[in-house]
Protein backbone atom coordinates (compact mmCIF):
# COMPACT_ATOMS: atom_id res chain seq x y z
CA UNK A 1 0.00 0.00 0.00
CA UNK A 2 1.45 3.64 -0.83
CA UNK A 3 2.86 5.83 2.02
CA UNK A 4 -0.07 7.76 3.92
CA UNK A 5 -2.96 5.64 2.26
CA UNK A 6 -3.81 3.55 5.75
CA UNK A 7 -6.22 7.04 6.61
CA UNK A 8 -8.98 9.22 4.74
CA UNK A 9 -11.98 10.72 5.60
CA UNK A 10 -13.98 8.32 3.75
CA UNK A 11 -13.21 5.52 1.73
CA UNK A 12 -15.78 3.50 -0.82
CA UNK A 13 -14.88 -0.15 -1.59
CA UNK A 14 -15.09 -0.43 -5.50
CA UNK A 15 -14.77 1.22 -8.06
CA UNK A 16 -17.67 0.36 -10.70
CA UNK A 17 -20.92 2.94 -11.41
CA UNK A 18 -21.62 3.33 -7.88
CA UNK A 19 -18.21 3.68 -6.36
CA UNK A 20 -16.60 6.14 -9.18
CA UNK A 21 -19.75 8.87 -9.04
CA UNK A 22 -19.76 8.68 -5.20
CA UNK A 23 -15.74 9.43 -4.94
CA UNK A 24 -15.61 11.95 -7.42
CA UNK A 25 -18.71 13.67 -5.64
CA UNK A 26 -17.60 13.48 -2.02
CA UNK A 27 -13.59 14.75 -3.38
CA UNK A 28 -15.77 17.52 -5.40
CA UNK A 29 -17.40 18.44 -1.76
CA UNK A 30 -13.69 18.79 -0.20
CA UNK A 31 -13.24 15.33 1.40
CA UNK A 32 -10.16 12.95 1.62
CA UNK A 33 -11.41 10.08 -0.51
CA UNK A 34 -9.77 6.75 -1.35
CA UNK A 35 -11.03 4.56 -3.65
CA UNK A 36 -10.41 0.59 -3.24
CA UNK A 37 -11.05 -1.43 -6.41
CA UNK A 38 -10.65 -5.48 -6.23
CA UNK A 39 -9.32 -5.45 -9.77
CA UNK A 40 -5.81 -4.83 -11.17
CA UNK A 41 -6.32 -4.63 -14.65
CA UNK A 42 -8.16 -2.60 -17.29
CA UNK A 43 -11.04 -3.80 -19.67
CA UNK A 44 -10.69 -3.60 -23.32
CA UNK A 45 -11.39 0.20 -24.67
CA UNK A 46 -13.14 -0.84 -27.28
CA UNK A 47 -17.28 0.00 -27.84
CA UNK A 48 -19.22 -3.06 -27.97
CA UNK A 49 -17.09 -5.84 -26.17
CA UNK A 50 -17.88 -7.69 -23.66
CA UNK A 51 -14.78 -8.73 -21.44
CA UNK A 52 -16.77 -11.62 -19.88
CA UNK A 53 -15.42 -14.59 -21.74
CA UNK A 54 -12.81 -18.01 -20.24
CA UNK A 55 -10.03 -16.04 -20.15
CA UNK A 56 -11.29 -12.67 -19.59
CA UNK A 57 -8.64 -11.04 -16.08
CA UNK A 58 -11.07 -8.54 -15.51
CA UNK A 59 -14.33 -10.18 -14.16
CA UNK A 60 -15.03 -12.04 -10.50
CA UNK A 61 -17.12 -15.35 -11.61
CA UNK A 62 -19.33 -15.76 -8.41
CA UNK A 63 -20.89 -19.44 -8.17
CA UNK A 64 -24.42 -19.58 -8.97
CA UNK A 65 -27.58 -21.49 -8.15
CA UNK A 66 -30.86 -22.47 -10.37
CA UNK A 67 -33.93 -23.51 -8.50
CA UNK A 68 -36.46 -25.97 -9.88
CA UNK A 69 -38.29 -24.04 -12.39
CA UNK A 70 -35.04 -23.71 -14.65
CA UNK A 71 -34.97 -20.26 -15.32
CA UNK A 72 -31.84 -17.81 -14.57
CA UNK A 73 -28.40 -17.96 -16.02
CA UNK A 74 -27.43 -20.88 -18.65
CA UNK A 75 -24.27 -21.39 -16.96
CA UNK A 76 -23.09 -22.29 -12.48
CA UNK A 77 -21.46 -18.77 -13.00
CA UNK A 78 -22.54 -15.05 -12.98
CA UNK A 79 -19.53 -12.77 -14.12
CA UNK A 80 -19.30 -9.36 -12.86
CA UNK A 81 -16.81 -6.41 -13.58
CA UNK A 82 -13.59 -6.78 -10.98
CA UNK A 83 -12.09 -3.55 -12.87
CA UNK A 84 -12.09 0.89 -13.04
CA UNK A 85 -15.61 1.18 -14.02
CA UNK A 86 -16.97 -2.46 -12.52
CA UNK A 87 -19.82 -3.98 -14.55
CA UNK A 88 -20.27 -1.10 -16.29
CA UNK A 89 -16.94 -1.63 -18.22
CA UNK A 90 -18.10 -5.30 -19.41
CA UNK A 91 -21.34 -4.91 -19.99
CA UNK A 92 -24.05 -4.46 -22.61
CA UNK A 93 -23.84 -0.38 -21.96
CA UNK A 94 -27.80 -0.21 -23.06
CA UNK A 95 -28.62 3.06 -20.83
CA UNK A 96 -32.53 3.11 -20.19
CA UNK A 97 -33.67 5.48 -17.45
CA UNK A 98 -36.81 4.02 -15.15
CA UNK A 99 -40.46 5.17 -15.68
CA UNK A 100 -41.57 6.98 -12.60
CA UNK A 101 -43.78 4.01 -12.00
CA UNK A 102 -40.93 1.96 -11.31
CA UNK A 103 -39.81 3.78 -8.27
CA UNK A 104 -43.43 3.74 -7.04
CA UNK A 105 -42.25 1.48 -3.87
CA UNK A 106 -39.08 3.29 -3.31
CA UNK A 107 -41.26 5.88 -1.33
CA UNK A 108 -42.68 9.27 -1.88
CA UNK A 109 -39.84 11.23 -2.95
CA UNK A 110 -37.88 8.97 -4.96
CA UNK A 111 -39.36 10.34 -8.33
CA UNK A 112 -37.88 12.95 -7.54
CA UNK A 113 -34.88 12.63 -5.99
CA UNK A 114 -34.25 9.86 -8.99
CA UNK A 115 -34.78 12.85 -11.71
CA UNK A 116 -32.07 15.28 -9.98
CA UNK A 117 -29.80 12.40 -9.70
CA UNK A 118 -30.42 10.91 -13.54
CA UNK A 119 -29.99 14.26 -14.81
CA UNK A 120 -26.75 14.57 -12.76
CA UNK A 121 -25.49 10.92 -14.54
CA UNK A 122 -26.51 11.48 -18.20
CA UNK A 123 -24.71 14.99 -18.28
CA UNK A 124 -21.26 13.55 -17.23
CA UNK A 125 -22.15 9.63 -18.94
CA UNK A 126 -24.05 11.29 -22.29
CA UNK A 127 -25.15 7.92 -23.52
CA UNK A 128 -26.12 8.26 -27.06
CA UNK A 129 -28.57 6.65 -29.49
CA UNK A 130 -27.23 4.40 -31.58
CA UNK A 131 -28.33 2.95 -35.18
CA UNK A 132 -30.89 -0.08 -35.36
CA UNK A 133 -28.96 -3.09 -37.13
CA UNK A 134 -30.86 -5.37 -39.46
CA UNK A 135 -32.24 -7.77 -37.04
CA UNK A 136 -33.69 -4.77 -34.54
CA UNK A 137 -35.51 -3.49 -37.76
CA UNK A 138 -37.11 -6.68 -38.67
CA UNK A 139 -37.81 -7.18 -34.76
CA UNK A 140 -39.50 -3.19 -35.09
CA UNK A 141 -41.42 -4.21 -38.02
CA UNK A 142 -43.11 -7.57 -36.23
CA UNK A 143 -44.00 -4.87 -33.14
CA UNK A 144 -45.26 -1.61 -34.51
CA UNK A 145 -45.70 1.45 -31.98
CA UNK A 146 -44.35 -1.19 -29.25
CA UNK A 147 -40.63 -0.14 -30.26
CA UNK A 148 -37.77 1.87 -27.28
CA UNK A 149 -35.00 3.13 -28.83
CA UNK A 150 -31.38 2.66 -26.26
CA UNK A 151 -28.89 5.05 -25.77
CA UNK A 152 -25.33 3.72 -25.74
CA UNK A 153 -21.92 5.26 -23.55
CA UNK A 154 -19.44 4.85 -26.64
CA UNK A 155 -17.46 7.63 -28.38
CA UNK A 156 -15.41 7.96 -31.65
CA UNK A 157 -15.96 3.17 -31.04
CA UNK A 158 -14.49 3.69 -27.57
CA UNK A 159 -16.53 2.38 -24.59
CA UNK A 160 -17.27 5.10 -21.89
CA UNK A 161 -17.55 3.92 -18.83
CA UNK A 162 -18.22 5.84 -14.93
CA UNK A 163 -14.63 5.87 -14.54
CA UNK A 164 -14.22 7.89 -17.93
CA UNK A 165 -16.98 9.84 -17.21
CA UNK A 166 -16.70 10.86 -13.20
CA UNK A 167 -12.68 10.87 -13.51
CA UNK A 168 -12.59 10.45 -9.69
CA UNK A 169 -8.52 10.16 -9.53
CA UNK A 170 -8.98 13.93 -11.71
CA UNK A 171 -11.13 15.23 -8.15
CA UNK A 172 -8.26 14.05 -6.08
CA UNK A 173 -9.05 10.89 -5.31
CA UNK A 174 -6.63 8.13 -4.37
CA UNK A 175 -7.46 4.69 -6.29
CA UNK A 176 -6.12 1.69 -5.87
CA UNK A 177 -6.14 -0.85 -7.60
CA UNK A 178 -5.70 -4.97 -6.61
CA UNK A 179 -7.15 -3.92 -3.29
CA UNK A 180 -9.89 -6.16 -2.54
CA UNK A 181 -11.49 -5.54 1.17
CA UNK A 182 -12.12 -8.87 3.04
CA UNK A 183 -14.43 -7.03 5.89
CA UNK A 184 -15.54 -3.39 8.24
CA UNK A 185 -13.03 -2.59 11.00
CA UNK A 186 -15.92 -2.15 14.25
CA UNK A 187 -14.39 0.19 17.08
CA UNK A 188 -13.82 -1.97 19.58
CA UNK A 189 -14.13 -5.09 18.03
CA UNK A 190 -17.59 -4.67 18.55
CA UNK A 191 -19.69 -5.55 15.40
CA UNK A 192 -22.43 -3.69 14.23
CA UNK A 193 -21.48 -0.80 16.24
CA UNK A 194 -19.32 2.36 15.34
CA UNK A 195 -17.31 1.06 11.76
CA UNK A 196 -13.97 2.71 11.49
CA UNK A 197 -12.35 1.36 8.13
CA UNK A 198 -12.07 -1.80 6.34
CA UNK A 199 -9.79 -4.64 6.47
CA UNK A 200 -7.85 -5.98 3.29
CA UNK A 201 -7.37 -9.08 1.84
CA UNK A 202 -3.71 -8.92 2.40
CA UNK A 203 -4.63 -7.82 6.11
CA UNK A 204 -3.64 -4.09 5.66
CA UNK A 205 -5.97 -1.54 7.33
CA UNK A 206 -7.72 1.58 6.46
CA UNK A 207 -8.95 3.54 8.74
CA UNK A 208 -12.12 6.39 7.72
CA UNK A 209 -14.53 8.23 9.54
CA UNK A 210 -17.42 6.95 6.64
CA UNK A 211 -17.02 3.53 4.50
CA UNK A 212 -19.40 3.60 1.66
CA UNK A 213 -19.64 -0.05 -0.09
CA UNK A 214 -20.42 0.02 -3.81
CA UNK A 215 -19.03 -3.28 -4.28
CA UNK A 216 -21.93 -4.29 -6.22
CA UNK A 217 -25.00 -6.43 -5.23
CA UNK A 218 -22.98 -9.73 -4.96
CA UNK A 219 -19.72 -8.11 -3.84
CA UNK A 220 -21.61 -5.60 -0.73
CA UNK A 221 -23.31 -8.10 -0.15
CA UNK A 222 -20.47 -10.78 0.43
CA UNK A 223 -18.23 -7.97 2.61
CA UNK A 224 -21.49 -7.22 4.86
CA UNK A 225 -21.92 -10.71 5.45
CA UNK A 226 -18.02 -11.85 6.46
CA UNK A 227 -18.40 -8.30 8.63
CA UNK A 228 -20.51 -9.72 10.76
CA UNK A 229 -23.84 -7.59 9.51
CA UNK A 230 -26.66 -10.09 8.03
CA UNK A 231 -29.61 -12.30 9.79
CA UNK A 232 -27.85 -12.72 12.82
CA UNK A 233 -27.54 -8.86 13.54
CA UNK A 234 -31.53 -7.92 12.36
CA UNK A 235 -30.20 -7.28 8.40
CA UNK A 236 -31.87 -9.13 6.21
CA UNK A 237 -28.55 -8.66 3.68
CA UNK A 238 -28.97 -10.77 0.22
CA UNK A 239 -32.57 -12.46 1.11
CA UNK A 240 -34.73 -10.55 -1.48
CA UNK A 241 -32.79 -10.11 -4.41
CA UNK A 242 -34.28 -9.48 -8.25
CA UNK A 243 -33.19 -10.05 -11.26
CA UNK A 244 -34.85 -10.35 -14.66
CA UNK A 245 -35.05 -13.48 -16.05
CA UNK A 246 -34.31 -14.17 -20.16
CA UNK A 247 -34.50 -16.94 -22.57
CA UNK A 248 -32.99 -16.48 -25.79
CA UNK A 249 -34.51 -17.74 -28.89
CA UNK A 250 -32.83 -19.34 -31.74
CA UNK A 251 -32.98 -16.98 -34.87
CA UNK A 252 -33.09 -18.48 -38.30
CA UNK A 253 -29.62 -18.78 -40.89
CA UNK A 254 -31.47 -15.99 -42.95
CA UNK A 255 -32.05 -13.51 -39.81
CA UNK A 256 -28.07 -12.39 -39.47
CA UNK A 257 -26.25 -9.47 -40.32
CA UNK A 258 -23.53 -12.31 -41.44
CA UNK A 259 -20.01 -12.71 -39.59
CA UNK A 260 -19.37 -9.01 -40.79
CA UNK A 261 -15.79 -7.62 -39.22
CA UNK A 262 -14.90 -9.65 -36.08
CA UNK A 263 -12.95 -6.25 -35.21
CA UNK A 264 -15.64 -3.96 -34.93
CA UNK A 265 -18.67 -5.31 -32.88
CA UNK A 266 -21.66 -3.03 -33.57
CA UNK A 267 -23.66 -2.07 -30.33
CA UNK A 268 -25.40 -5.19 -29.30
CA UNK A 269 -28.53 -3.73 -28.54
CA UNK A 270 -30.08 -0.12 -30.23
CA UNK A 271 -33.62 -1.05 -29.52
CA UNK A 272 -36.43 -3.00 -27.65
CA UNK A 273 -39.80 -3.78 -28.36
CA UNK A 274 -42.03 -3.71 -24.79
CA UNK A 275 -44.88 -5.66 -24.32
CA UNK A 276 -47.66 -6.30 -21.57
CA UNK A 277 -49.18 -9.83 -21.93
CA UNK A 278 -51.22 -11.36 -19.91
CA UNK A 279 -49.66 -13.79 -17.52
CA UNK A 280 -49.80 -16.29 -14.84
CA UNK A 281 -49.50 -13.27 -11.58
CA UNK A 282 -51.67 -10.50 -13.86
CA UNK A 283 -49.89 -8.31 -16.66
CA UNK A 284 -46.22 -10.21 -18.01
CA UNK A 285 -44.44 -7.41 -18.69
CA UNK A 286 -41.95 -8.60 -21.63
CA UNK A 287 -38.84 -6.57 -23.39
CA UNK A 288 -37.54 -8.25 -26.49
CA UNK A 289 -33.89 -7.29 -26.97
CA UNK A 290 -33.27 -8.16 -30.67
CA UNK A 291 -29.46 -8.11 -30.33
CA UNK A 292 -27.44 -7.24 -33.46
CA UNK A 293 -25.23 -10.43 -33.57
CA UNK A 294 -24.47 -13.40 -31.92
CA UNK A 295 -22.23 -13.74 -28.08
CA UNK A 296 -19.27 -14.80 -29.76
CA UNK A 297 -18.66 -11.71 -31.70
CA UNK A 298 -18.55 -9.41 -28.51
CA UNK A 299 -17.12 -12.12 -25.85
CA UNK A 300 -14.17 -13.11 -26.90
CA UNK A 301 -13.25 -16.56 -26.75
CA UNK A 302 -16.49 -17.50 -26.65
CA UNK A 303 -17.16 -21.13 -28.59
CA UNK A 304 -19.68 -20.04 -31.77
CA UNK A 305 -23.09 -20.20 -30.69
CA UNK A 306 -26.43 -19.34 -32.84
CA UNK A 307 -27.65 -15.93 -33.67
CA UNK A 308 -30.10 -15.58 -30.77
CA UNK A 309 -32.49 -12.60 -29.35
CA UNK A 310 -33.84 -12.67 -25.88
CA UNK A 311 -36.82 -12.21 -24.42
CA UNK A 312 -36.90 -11.04 -20.55
CA UNK A 313 -39.45 -10.67 -17.56
CA UNK A 314 -39.22 -7.33 -16.25
CA UNK A 315 -41.55 -7.38 -13.31
CA UNK A 316 -40.58 -10.98 -12.18
CA UNK A 317 -42.30 -12.22 -8.43
CA UNK A 318 -39.95 -14.17 -7.70
CA UNK A 319 -37.09 -13.19 -5.53
CA UNK A 320 -33.46 -14.57 -4.98
CA UNK A 321 -31.13 -15.11 -2.37
CA UNK A 322 -27.11 -14.39 -2.10
CA UNK A 323 -25.35 -16.55 0.79
CA UNK A 324 -22.34 -16.26 2.98
CA UNK A 325 -19.66 -18.78 1.31
CA UNK A 326 -18.71 -21.51 3.19
CA UNK A 327 -15.66 -21.57 6.02
CA UNK A 328 -13.47 -22.68 3.37
CA UNK A 329 -13.28 -19.31 2.14
CA UNK A 330 -15.20 -20.36 -1.57
CA UNK A 331 -17.02 -16.99 -1.91
CA UNK A 332 -20.51 -16.03 -1.44
CA UNK A 333 -23.33 -18.22 -3.44
CA UNK A 334 -26.25 -16.36 -5.39
CA UNK A 335 -29.55 -18.38 -5.80
CA UNK A 336 -31.03 -16.86 -8.74
CA UNK A 337 -34.92 -15.89 -8.41
CA UNK A 338 -36.89 -19.21 -9.62
CA UNK A 339 -40.84 -19.03 -9.39
CA UNK A 340 -42.67 -21.45 -11.90
CA UNK A 341 -45.23 -18.43 -12.37
CA UNK A 342 -41.91 -16.34 -13.99
CA UNK A 343 -40.95 -19.45 -15.67
CA UNK A 344 -44.68 -19.52 -16.99
CA UNK A 345 -44.97 -16.33 -18.09
CA UNK A 346 -41.54 -16.05 -20.10
CA UNK A 347 -42.36 -19.28 -21.71
CA UNK A 348 -45.79 -17.82 -22.78
CA UNK A 349 -44.23 -14.83 -23.63
CA UNK A 350 -41.04 -16.86 -26.11
CA UNK A 351 -44.17 -18.67 -27.46
CA UNK A 352 -45.54 -15.38 -28.58
CA UNK A 353 -42.60 -13.81 -29.89
CA UNK A 354 -41.33 -16.83 -31.60
CA UNK A 355 -44.76 -16.92 -33.84
CA UNK A 356 -44.80 -13.20 -34.46
CA UNK A 357 -41.42 -12.90 -35.61
CA UNK A 358 -42.08 -16.67 -37.91
CA UNK A 359 -38.76 -17.97 -36.36
CA UNK A 360 -39.73 -21.29 -36.40
CA UNK A 361 -40.33 -21.64 -39.37
CA UNK A 362 -43.58 -23.26 -39.67
CA UNK A 363 -41.73 -26.72 -37.67
CA UNK A 364 -41.45 -26.97 -33.91
CA UNK A 365 -40.82 -23.58 -32.24
CA UNK A 366 -37.20 -23.61 -31.39
CA UNK A 367 -36.84 -24.18 -27.13
CA UNK A 368 -36.07 -21.07 -25.68
CA UNK A 369 -32.48 -21.20 -24.07
CA UNK A 370 -32.19 -20.10 -20.06
CA UNK A 371 -30.41 -17.02 -19.64
CA UNK A 372 -30.04 -13.77 -17.05
CA UNK A 373 -29.81 -10.38 -17.52
CA UNK A 374 -26.79 -9.87 -14.99
CA UNK A 375 -29.73 -7.37 -13.89
CA UNK A 376 -29.26 -8.76 -10.29
CA UNK A 377 -30.20 -6.07 -7.13
CA UNK A 378 -31.70 -5.46 -4.18
CA UNK A 379 -29.13 -7.34 -1.66
CA UNK A 380 -28.88 -4.37 1.01
CA UNK A 381 -32.45 -3.13 0.32
CA UNK A 382 -33.53 0.54 1.53
CA UNK A 383 -35.77 0.30 4.47
CA UNK A 384 -34.50 -3.68 5.38
CA UNK A 385 -30.77 -2.76 5.67
CA UNK A 386 -30.09 0.50 4.86
CA UNK A 387 -32.06 3.81 6.03
CA UNK A 388 -33.10 5.62 2.65
CA UNK A 389 -29.65 8.11 3.04
CA UNK A 390 -27.37 4.61 2.78
CA UNK A 391 -26.87 4.16 6.01
CA UNK A 392 -26.80 0.60 7.47
CA UNK A 393 -29.46 0.71 10.31
CA UNK A 394 -28.04 0.80 13.82
CA UNK A 395 -24.87 0.88 12.47
CA UNK A 396 -22.44 4.01 12.25
CA UNK A 397 -19.80 4.94 10.13
CA UNK A 398 -21.12 3.32 7.22
CA UNK A 399 -23.34 2.95 3.73
CA UNK A 400 -24.34 1.27 0.80
CA UNK A 401 -24.65 2.93 -2.09
CA UNK A 402 -24.80 0.51 -5.12
CA UNK A 403 -27.58 -1.37 -7.06
CA UNK A 404 -27.95 -3.46 -3.71
CA UNK A 405 -30.14 -0.64 -2.23
CA UNK A 406 -32.82 -0.78 -4.91
CA UNK A 407 -35.84 -1.69 -3.05
CA UNK A 408 -37.57 -2.93 -6.37
CA UNK A 409 -35.68 -3.64 -9.45
CA UNK A 410 -36.95 -1.02 -12.45
CA UNK A 411 -38.13 -2.46 -15.38
CA UNK A 412 -35.38 -2.03 -17.38
CA UNK A 413 -31.52 -2.54 -17.67
CA UNK A 414 -30.43 -0.93 -13.97
CA UNK A 415 -26.86 0.73 -15.59
CA UNK A 416 -28.54 4.14 -15.69
CA UNK A 417 -30.77 4.02 -12.43
CA UNK A 418 -27.34 2.67 -10.35
CA UNK A 419 -25.85 5.92 -11.30
CA UNK A 420 -28.52 8.47 -10.67
CA UNK A 421 -29.11 6.86 -7.28
CA UNK A 422 -25.61 7.47 -6.71
CA UNK A 423 -25.74 11.03 -7.59
CA UNK A 424 -28.50 11.25 -4.80
CA UNK A 425 -27.15 9.10 -2.21
CA UNK A 426 -24.00 11.27 -2.77
CA UNK A 427 -25.58 14.29 -2.13
CA UNK A 428 -26.95 13.28 0.62
CA UNK A 429 -23.81 11.80 2.28
CA UNK A 430 -22.53 15.64 1.50
CA UNK A 431 -25.28 17.10 3.06
CA UNK A 432 -25.10 15.10 6.06
CA UNK A 433 -21.79 15.10 7.09
CA UNK A 434 -20.37 18.40 9.37
CA UNK A 435 -16.76 17.00 9.11
C1 LIG B 1 -22.29 -8.96 -18.33
C2 LIG B 1 -23.17 -7.86 -17.85
C3 LIG B 1 -23.98 -7.19 -18.78
C4 LIG B 1 -24.83 -6.17 -18.34
N1 LIG B 1 -25.50 -5.42 -19.27
C5 LIG B 1 -26.21 -4.35 -18.86
C6 LIG B 1 -26.81 -3.48 -19.81
O1 LIG B 1 -26.63 -3.63 -21.03
N2 LIG B 1 -27.59 -2.45 -19.34
C7 LIG B 1 -27.80 -2.25 -18.01
O2 LIG B 1 -28.54 -1.34 -17.66
N3 LIG B 1 -27.19 -3.02 -17.09
C8 LIG B 1 -26.38 -4.04 -17.48
N4 LIG B 1 -25.72 -4.80 -16.56
C9 LIG B 1 -25.88 -4.46 -15.14
C10 LIG B 1 -25.05 -3.23 -14.72
O3 LIG B 1 -23.77 -3.27 -15.32
C11 LIG B 1 -24.93 -3.26 -13.19
O4 LIG B 1 -26.24 -3.15 -12.65
C12 LIG B 1 -24.08 -2.14 -12.63
O5 LIG B 1 -22.77 -2.19 -13.16
C13 LIG B 1 -24.01 -2.29 -11.12
O6 LIG B 1 -23.18 -1.28 -10.60
P1 LIG B 1 -22.58 -1.39 -9.13
O7 LIG B 1 -21.77 -0.17 -8.92
O8 LIG B 1 -23.69 -1.69 -8.20
O9 LIG B 1 -21.65 -2.70 -9.13
P2 LIG B 1 -20.48 -3.29 -10.13
O10 LIG B 1 -20.66 -2.66 -11.45
O11 LIG B 1 -20.62 -4.74 -10.02
O12 LIG B 1 -19.16 -2.75 -9.48
C14 LIG B 1 -18.66 -3.24 -8.27
C15 LIG B 1 -17.15 -2.99 -8.21
O13 LIG B 1 -16.73 -3.32 -6.89
C16 LIG B 1 -15.55 -4.11 -6.96
N5 LIG B 1 -15.52 -4.97 -5.77
C17 LIG B 1 -16.34 -6.01 -5.47
N6 LIG B 1 -16.00 -6.53 -4.27
C18 LIG B 1 -14.97 -5.78 -3.81
C19 LIG B 1 -14.20 -5.83 -2.62
N7 LIG B 1 -14.44 -6.74 -1.66
N8 LIG B 1 -13.19 -4.92 -2.44
C20 LIG B 1 -12.94 -3.97 -3.41
N9 LIG B 1 -13.64 -3.90 -4.57
C21 LIG B 1 -14.65 -4.78 -4.75
C22 LIG B 1 -15.70 -4.91 -8.23
O14 LIG B 1 -14.43 -5.37 -8.67
C23 LIG B 1 -16.34 -3.88 -9.15
O15 LIG B 1 -15.38 -3.09 -9.81
C24 LIG B 1 -24.88 -5.83 -16.96
C25 LIG B 1 -24.07 -6.51 -16.03
C26 LIG B 1 -23.22 -7.51 -16.48
C27 LIG B 1 -22.34 -8.22 -15.47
Amino acid sequence: MPPGAHAADVVVVGAGPAGCVMARRLAEAGRDVILLEAGSERAPTRAGVLDIGPASRVITRYRADLGGAGIGSAGPELPRGRTLGGSGAVNGGYCTPARPSDLAGWGADWPRRYAVGLARATERLRPRLVAAGPVAARVAAAFPGRVSAIAQARRDGRRVTAFDAWGPAGAGVRVLTGSPVRELRWSGGRTGGRCEGVVLDDDDEITAREVILCAGSIGTAEVLLRSGIGPRSGHPVGRSTQEHPEVLLDLPPDWGPGEGDPLVPPPLLSHVVRLGLPGPTGLAEIEVRPYSVPMHRVIPGLDPQPHRIGVALMNPVGRGHVREGSSRGDGPRVVLADDPRDASALDQAAGMVADRLGISGGGPRPAPVPSTSQHLAGSARIGEVVDDSGRVLGCEGMRVADASVFPVLPRCGPYLSVLAVAEDLAARVIAGNSW
